[in-house]
């Protein structure tokens, strides 16, 4: 499992044949070559045109071809340009939105508000077409053009030259336009191959962590975060300094797990208060739930509520994102456990919660986060089958 950054990306793409040569008399040209999208573990696709002429093949990275690794559709403009030179192949449009930047930035957002798009533009992406969650994973998203057909009469163009391109090309518009003079030109000119499928294509990143930290804003995730593992994430004494997901790795001698730190999380997040609760996608696919409550949140006349209601506002918001998205192995992770009156409240924690294993933690001095890992690690561990989860019912807030 790994981390990449997250966001939306429009990818366009199609692929000619290739003209036919004109050394031998009908001699035919290859077919386009497949274009196969290899990217990140987590990437689903939308398609907003076209049709995806495969499925997600599973392949060992080992059994692939070179030229065919992961990020082919964003390489180098002036590679694909010199490759399509040697090819004699009409000009590919592969297009990649380049804005990776200002996408990354709506992190969190709908992918309808990513892009300038019309309403009914919008209607018609077909979401989650596939999605890739293996090491290894393919799909074609386009098939190459048929090749053309070459000639005797072709000889006289120098292969490669200018002049030869220039009439593959013309006589490809003609065969595009469905010109009957072209039948008769056939015995005089070189055929250029057809135009393959294309596609339009939005693909979303979600990252796939093992563990996510939800809580409250403030109660410490990312502290924690660097606590478990080697993240560097921002830490403040503020509401909401998290603005997009972190993900860190904790590794022991035979094993790791990733842990994403989302975003705090306030009651209304639904209904967009706060930083509203898109963001939560990316812990539909984690495994575990460790929920991190502020053991000192509302003490000694401080702003904030108690922990039983931290987890049942919790609770609430990942239901209202995603029926059943709280239905998973899930622990508590009682931070500030070293604050005044913490212990207090730990206790009465212990009486209004049950179900799901309470691990007391100072995430800022590290202390408790050793049982907190290996707890994480039994969860994560575990095929998930009877584990503890937290349940509204269990929680009693009067
Ligand atoms: N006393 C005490 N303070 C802590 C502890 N853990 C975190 N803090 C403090 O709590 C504040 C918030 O910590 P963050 O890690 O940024 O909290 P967060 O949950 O990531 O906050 P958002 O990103 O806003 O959701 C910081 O001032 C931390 O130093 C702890 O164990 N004890
Ligand atoms: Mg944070």
């Amino acid at each position: 499992m790994h981390s990449r950054c997250l966001g939306f990306q429009r990818v366009t793409t199609s692929c000619c044949g290739k003209a036919g040569h004109g050394t031998s008399k009908n001699r035919i040209g290859n077919r386009g070559e497949d274009k196969v999208l290899q990217v990140p573990i987590g990437t689903v696709i939308h398609l907003q045109e076209g049709e995806i002429p495969s499925q997600v093949e599973n392949e060992s990275p080992k059994d692939l071809d070179p030229w065919e690794l992961p990020g082919s559709l964003v390489e180098d403009p002036a590679l694909e340009e010199n490759l399509g030179a040697h090819q004699e192949t009409m000009p590919e449009s592969v297009e990649v939105d380049t804005e990776e930047a200002s996408v990354t930035r709506h992190l969190g957002i709908p992918v309808e508000d990513c892009f300038e798009d019309s309403d009914e533009e919008i209607d018609q992406i077909r979401y989650n077409v596939a999605e890739l969650t293996q090491q290894g994973q393919r799909i074609i998203i386009a098939r190459g053009g048929e090749g053309g057909l070459g000639n005797v009469c072709g000889t006289r163009y120098v292969r490669g030259s200018k002049f030869a391109k220039s009439v593959i090309r013309q006589t490809s518009l003609k065969s595009m336009e469905g010109d009957a003079e072209d039948e008769e030109d056939e015995r005089s000119s070189i055929k250029a191959g057809s135009l393959g499928s294309e596609s339009v294509l939005i693909l979303e990143l979600k990252s796939i962590a093992d563990v996510g930290l939800v809580g409250l804003p403030n109660a410490g995730k990312s502290t924690l975060l660097g606590a478990l593992s080697r993240a560097k994430p921002r830490v403040g004494h503020y509401a909401f300094t998290t603005l997009r997901p972190n993900l860190g790795n904790v590794n022991y001698d035979d094993f790791s797990m990733t842990v994403a730190d989302i975003p705090g999380l306030i009651k209304g997040a639904h209904q967009n208060r706060g930083l509203g609760h898109n963001f939560l996608r990316h812990i539909e696919r984690t495994k575990v739930l460790a929920y991190v409550v502020d053991l000192a949140s509302g003490l000694d006349g401080c702003r904030g509520v108690t922990p039983w209601q931290q987890l049942r506002d919790l609770v609430m918001e990942l239901e209202f994102h995603e029926e059943g998205l709280s239905d998973r192995s899930s622990l508590i992770v009682a931070n500030k456990i070293d604050e005044d009156g913490a212990e207090e409240r730990l206790k009465e924690l212990e009486r209004r919660v049950k179900g799901v294993r309470i691990f007391p933690v100072c995430a800022v001095l590290e202390e408790g986060v050793a049982e907190l890992k290996d707890g994480l690690k039994m969860l994560v561990d575990g095929d998930g089958e009877g584990s503890e989860r937290l349940k509204l019912e269990n929680i009693c807030v009067d």
